[in-house]
This record gives C-alpha cells, structure tokens and sequence, in this order.
C-alpha cells in the first residue's frame, strides 16, 4: 500500500512524514504536530467530533490513532475540554493520523490551533494518507503495532522504524498505569460545565467517594461531583486498608490503558477487599475489566476493538438501547463470568460483553464510556444508578 493521495493537492509532495507497521509496510504522508518518532498499536476512532477529549483520554497510552472522520481540526482547541487529570503524566495516545490535513479552527471556545496543540503536547501526527484503507487493514487484519516518525527534512531511519515497529513486544502483558495514574492524592468536587456558566462546583456533597485513578478522566469526576459526590481520587496502587480507612460511601474504579490482566496483578487484590466490604462500587472500562477479573472472569484482547461515538449496546436489565463511546482493545469473556456477576450489557455491534451486576451486591460496571466526553449521554443514566446504590446503603 503506497497510500499518499490526491498529490496535487499538496504543494510540496516530499514525504514529512512516516507510518511503519511491524510487517514492513511503509505508508507515507505528510507532518503535522510534533517532530520525532512514537511506538504503539494502531486503532481506528470513528467520532466525529471530541478528537481533544480523545487525544487526551491517558486510556490510549501506547496507541497511534487514526481518525475515520477526514475533518480534524475544525473546532480547535482550548484548555476545559481536556480529559487527562494527571497533567505531569505522559499524554495518552503518542500519534495521529489523519485523512486531510488539520482544518483551520472556526469556534468561539477555541484558544489554540490543533496543530500548535499537538506539538505542545509532543503528539507526532501525520496526514495525506488513505485512512479508509488503513481502517479496512485494521477490520481484516488486527490492530498493528507501528513507528510513526515526522520530519520537516523528510530524512527517515526506515530501517531503524521497520525494527522497531517489530520488535515492539504490544499491548498484550503491558501495564500502562504507572504512566498514567497520579502519584498523589487530591479531592474533587467541579461539577459539569453548563452553558454561560462554564464549570460548576459541589458545594453540600451527599456522598464521599473514593475514586482508584488507574487513568481517570475529568468528565468522569464532574459527572460524579454532579451526582452529590465529593471525591478523593487516590493513586492505583493505594491499598484497601487505605481506601476503607476513608470510610467511602463508595468506590470508583476508573478506566486506564494497557491490559487489564497486567495492572490486574496489583489491582484485583484491592478490589476484592473493596467488594467483599459492601461498600458500592462502580467501574467504568478498565475498571470494569479488573472488576470482571476480581470474580474470576477473564479478559481477552480484541481483533479491532470498539473506538468511537456510535456504539450502540442493549441494557439487558431495562431492554433499553444507547448509543455509547467506547475506548477498549480487551473485553471481559462473558463466558467466563462466573455464577453471582451477571451481564447486564451487550454491545449491539459484536455482542461482547458491555456490563455486569454482582448478584445481591451494591457493585457494577460497563465496559464504555458512559461520561462521554467525547460522545452521546444517553448513559449518564448510571451515574444516577451508582447514587441510588450509596443512598439506599446509607439509609440501610
Ligand atoms: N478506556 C479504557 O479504560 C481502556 C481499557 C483497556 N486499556 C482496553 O484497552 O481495553
């Protein structure tokens, strides 16, 4: 696949820009953000709006993403729609790679140009290439591990890259937490942003909930300060003692990169302690990927995985159908669920498994995102669920 497109378009047709897969393939395009070169694995995102929320989202650690939707760039970027709350952590996904080159910002909560952004943040990117056809690679044959490389004189250590890209050892066995998860404790109480308002704050919290930062996003803490919570967001390798200690009205497992059965190692301990104590528990993503791993289920990694803003998935406890934002490359085996955790969700797209509830305990948790931040809200409804949980334990 040589797949530098629509030439004429471009002023200057000498590559700046690199995508080496780990089987040799070399795709060639043009630079954009920062220069350098990034190791990862390729997924395809299919939002059409919320690539900051996505580029910041520490769940894509150790991953390229490409853009399905050609027009990047056009609402710009600014400050409040970044999702990473550990601002010293390495940024989440290290590549991007577009269809078209960055369109230029036209929105009034735009402060900064994407491709500015990127290279304050030192995400590599690259446009001109045929993401169509990448996309259709990805769906046929697995997310590839590649180098992604930018220079401005177009000189490329191809042979290095091809190694590289090899030699990668991938997703599968890395824990990515530490990257990611903060070194230190804080509260949080900002609540959702409204129009003309901005950011709000709680300010008579009902709930004080313990949240386990394996990678956790902003929409998600203000989503849970709206919902009454006051939150001590807490590093990912804090103990159970500890948590309990705080005496939480609930917990919070948060979403997170790299594979769930790694970081599972030093997490699942906690959480069993977490969920044997009664205290309710929600997980979202990773989180819900160790919760399934805490009761004895299994993960396992996908062939394409789910990466965007149309997922629809059934709740299976209500037969209702929502549209979703989905970020994982591994999913819970729902035949490994054992007997007492129950699915309550499935994904519409490929049936893999989206939920489960823990028979007869304050504890569930979904595979997606339901803060969105990019995406539909359709499931802020679980926020709520999550609120019902610690006040009916709080009344008992
Ligand atoms: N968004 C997440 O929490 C991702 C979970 C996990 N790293 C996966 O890729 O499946």
């Amino acid at each position: 696949m040589t797949i530098t497109e629509n030439a004429s378009a471009w002023p200057d047709l000498t590559p700046t820009a690199l995508l080496v897969l780990a089987d040799g393939t070399v795709l060639e395009g043009f630079g954009l953000g920062a220069e350098g070169h990034a190791v990862g694995e390729v997924c395809f995102n299919t939002a059409m709006t919320g690539y900051e929320e996505i580029l910041t989202d520490p769940s894509y650690a150790g991953q390229l993403i490409t853009f399905t939707f050609p027009h990047i760039g056009n609402v710009g970027t600014n400050d409040e729609d970044i999702e990473t709350v550990n601002m010293a952590a390495t940024p989440g996904a290290r590549g991007v790679i577009l269809r078209s080159a960055i369109t230029d910002p036209s929105n009034y909560r735009a402060t900064r140009h994407l491709d500015q952004w990127l290279k304050a943040r030192g995400i590599i990117g690259l446009s001109g290439i045929d993401t169509r056809a990448l996309t259709a690679l990805i769906r046929s044959k697995g997310m590839p591990n590649a180098v992604i490389a930018h220079a401005k004189n177009g000189q490329f250590d191809l042979h290095g890259m091809k190694e590289e890209a090899r030699e990668w050892p991938g997703l599968e066995g890395m824990d990515l937490v530490p990257l990611v998860t903060s070194g230190q404790r804080f509260t949080w109480d900002e609540t959702p942003w409204a129009w003309e308002k901005g950011f709000g704050r709680q300010t008579e919290p009902e709930f004080n909930v313990v949240a386990i930062d394996y990678g956790i996003k902003r929409n998600i803490l203000r989503l849970l300060a709206g919902e009454g919570c006051k939150i001590t967001v807490v590093p990912a390798t804090t103990s159970a003692e500890d948590i309990l200690a705080m005496k939480p009205d609930g917990v919070f497992l948060s979403n997170g990169p790299g594979d769930p059965a790694e970081t599972g190692k030093y997490a699942v301990p906690v959480i069993q302690k977490v969920i044997s104590s009664g205290t309710p528990t929600f997980g979202i993503c990773l989180g819900h990927q160790m919760l399934g791993l805490a009761v004895g289920a299994k993960t396992k990694k996908m062939h394409q995985g789910h990466h965007g803003a149309n997922h629809p998935v059934k709740d299976e406890t209500t037969g209702k159908v929502e549209i979703t934002s989905m970020n994982h490359g591994f999913a819970v085996d729902q035949a490994t669920l054992p007997k007492g955790a129950t699915q309550t969700h499935v994904s519409l797209f490929d049936g893999s498994n989206c939920g489960i509830q823990l028979d007869g305990k304050p504890v569930f948790s979904v595979q997606y995102h339901p803060e969105a931040s990019p995406g539909p809200r359709d499931s802020h409804y679980l926020f709520k669920r999550f609120a019902e949980l610690m006040r009916a334990k709080k009344r008992a």
